[in-house]
């Protein structure tokens, strides 16, 4: 019974190594933190080199107004060691870098303190003016260079100060973010996500995902475990269903299967044990027959198997021939049955009645089904009886039956073709005196030769020779337009037997008299008539002294 399972490994490669989503989180954090500390830096650095820059410059204008009047005081009188103390003064001011007085037009007519300013960028001017009261005279002129190296040092300064607390502040702040985030989020979707890891519906008992820290919390997370117990409550239940199902189906399965192999059990005793020759037939090859299929036709075990049907027929034509009655009663969709003669291995042949039927009247290519009952015995003891129902129980020759039946279509023939026929009665001369004198045995014993004499004369077809009844013989010759020498070689024959008759005033052996007629060329030949000229011909033959042939031809007319 197969398990549904949640485990993770069915939606997820689990080589893969998960990636934490708080570390995901806090990448992102990290990185929004940058930016926002890169761009408020940057701002707050810009503003604050500006409003130094603004200092700087408002340092330089206070110099000017504070120093420009007692330098150019200073350089009228060409007191020097006050110029350079107040040089010094200015140049003891953080802002400024260098400053230099120039008294004249020429590079050495100046006095500098600091580093020189040739070639330096931003140096500012200031002409110094000495008020003479009337006039104003130009004494020389004040450069001084700002302390740029101050501004950005001091933005440096606050760039790396900014920097540092950002970053710190951004650190604190994510592990602060990420400790929330693992035990509002990560921790609980960690939980659920282990409960469900164990989760086997229809088996196990159901996993309590909804926890008493859910309820309180009435979050997202909770409405998420809530939805996911009852996902979980109902695929429980229908794997529950479907494992009753199944069970139910397996049982039904199991039962059928134990009914269908009974069935094929009994079916193969049947096949095997079956005095019914059974064989499976397909494209006119044998696929499988049983036990009796073979010994009906002497062959050993699995012999049969793969061979041609042809193998028990006599004769292709007979093999054609019936599979050419059995055909369009297949395709019907019908069972054919018909009776058969059929060939051994040994070469002899028996008869079957043989019943075929397709297994599939819309697929013929899935064979058919033939089974043989062997009918010889009945037959040979059907033939036995039929012949008997002929025969003359005495002498073996047809008896008045078999007469009745050849006479009534010897005259139908006769009547329809208008051809001749002939009939002849026989009686043994004085036959009663003979049964008296040498006993009934042996009056039998000479009924039996005569009847042999009247049978090894008949050699056409249609000749019959037959008992009319007691010591009285027929014969009937169809084509036969004059009878009377084959009568008198009869005639003759019976007492070339030379059975001693000594009570006969015919002759000294048995003898018979004979009566006959014959019709050509009449369309009205009645087997009544016949009889009745024949045995009048027979009745005149014993008056004129038996032993003899009377025979009539009759006209068509007085027939
Ligand atoms: N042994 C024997 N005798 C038979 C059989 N059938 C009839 N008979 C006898 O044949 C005799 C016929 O006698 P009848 O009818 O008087 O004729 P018949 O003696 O031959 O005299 P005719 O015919 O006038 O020459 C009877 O005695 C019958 O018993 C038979 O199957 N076997």
């Amino acid at each position: 019974m197969s398990k549904l399972s949640l485990n993770t490994s069915l939606s997820r490669n689990p080589e893969t190594p998960v990636r934490p989503l708080a570390r995901r989180m806090l990448a992102w954090v990290l990185l929004i933190s940058a930016i926002n500390a890169v761009l408020a830096t940057s701002v707050q650095l810009y503003l604050d080199y500006r409003r130094d820059l603004a200092d700087l410059e408002e340092h330089l204008n206070f110099v000017r107004d504070s120093h420009l009047q007692g330098l150019a005081a200073a350089a009228w009188n060409f007191d020097r060691p006050l110029v350079e103390a107040q040089l010094k003064g200015l140049v003891g001011s953080p802002w400024v870098a260098a400053a230099e007085l120039r008294y004249g037009r020429t590079d050495e007519q100046r006095l500098a303190i600091g580093e020189s300013l040739d070639g330096k960028e931003g140096v500012k001017a200031f002409p110094l003016e000495y008020d003479l009261g009337p006039r104003t005279v130009v004494v020389g002129q004040l450069r001084v260079l700002p302390n740029l190296a101050l501004v950005y040092q001091r933005t440096l300064d606050r760039g790396l100060i900014v920097v540092l607390t950002q970053g710190v502040k951004a650190f604190v702040f994510s592990i602060a973010l990420l400790w929330l985030f693992h035990w509002l989020v990560t921790r609980r979707l960690t939980r659920l996500s282990t409960l469900l890891s164990g989760f086997s519906p229809g088996t196990a008992g159901l996993l309590p995902l909804v926890t008493e820290e859910d309820r309180r919390a009435n979050d997202e997370l909770s409405v998420l475990a809530g939805t996911l117990e009852d996902a979980q409550t109902r695929l429980d239940a229908y794997q529950r269903q479907e494992i009753a199902l199944r069970e139910a189906l397996e049982d039904e399965v199991a039962r059928r299967t134990l009914h269908l192999d009974q069935a094929l059990l009994e079916q193969q005793a049947i096949f095997d044990n079956s005095l019914t020759g059974i064989a499976f037939i397909r494209q006119r090859v044998i696929l499988r027959c049983n036990a009796s299929f073979e010994q009906m036709f002497g062959y050993g075990p699995r012999e049969l198997t793969g061979k041609s049907t042809r193998v028990i027929f006599t004769s292709d034509k007979a093999f054609e021939q019936e599979a050419s009655f059995f055909m369009p009663v297949l395709l019907r969709g019908g069972t054919y049955v018909g009776d058969c003669e059929l060939l051994r291995k040994d070469g002899r042949t028996r008869w079957f009645t043989l019943q075929f039927k397709l297994l599939d009247v819309d697929d013929p290519e899935q064979g058919a089904v033939l089974t043989l009952h062997d009918i010889t015995v009945r037959r040979d003891a059907e033939q036995a009886l039929e012949r008997l129902a002929r025969l003359d129980g005495l002498t073996g020759i047809a008896n008045r039956r078999t007469l009745d039946e050849a006479l009534r279509v010897a005259c139908r023939k006769a009547s329809r073709d208008r051809s001749p026929l002939s009939v002849a009665l026989l009686d043994v001369d004085f036959f009663k005196p003979f049964n008296d004198h040498y006993g009934h045995a042996a009056g039998d014993t000479a009924l039996c030769s005569v009847a042999d004499v009247l049978q090894s004369a008949m050699r056409r077809p249609y000749d019959l020779a037959a008992r009319y009844g007691g010591e009285e013989f027929a014969i009937l010759l169809p084509a036969c337009e004059d009878p009377a020498p084959l009568l008198e070689q009869l005639r003759q024959a019976v007492v070339a037997l030379a059975i001693p008759h000594g009570h006969s005033q015919a002759s000294t052996v048995v003898s018979v008299s004979i009566g006959a007629v014959s019709v050509s060329g009449t369309d009205r030949c009645e087997p009544g008539d016949l009889l009745a000229t024949a045995d009048a011909m027979l009745y005149r033959a014993k008056e004129e002294g038996r032993n003899r042939v009377v025979c009539q031809l009759m006209p068509a007319e007085a027939a």
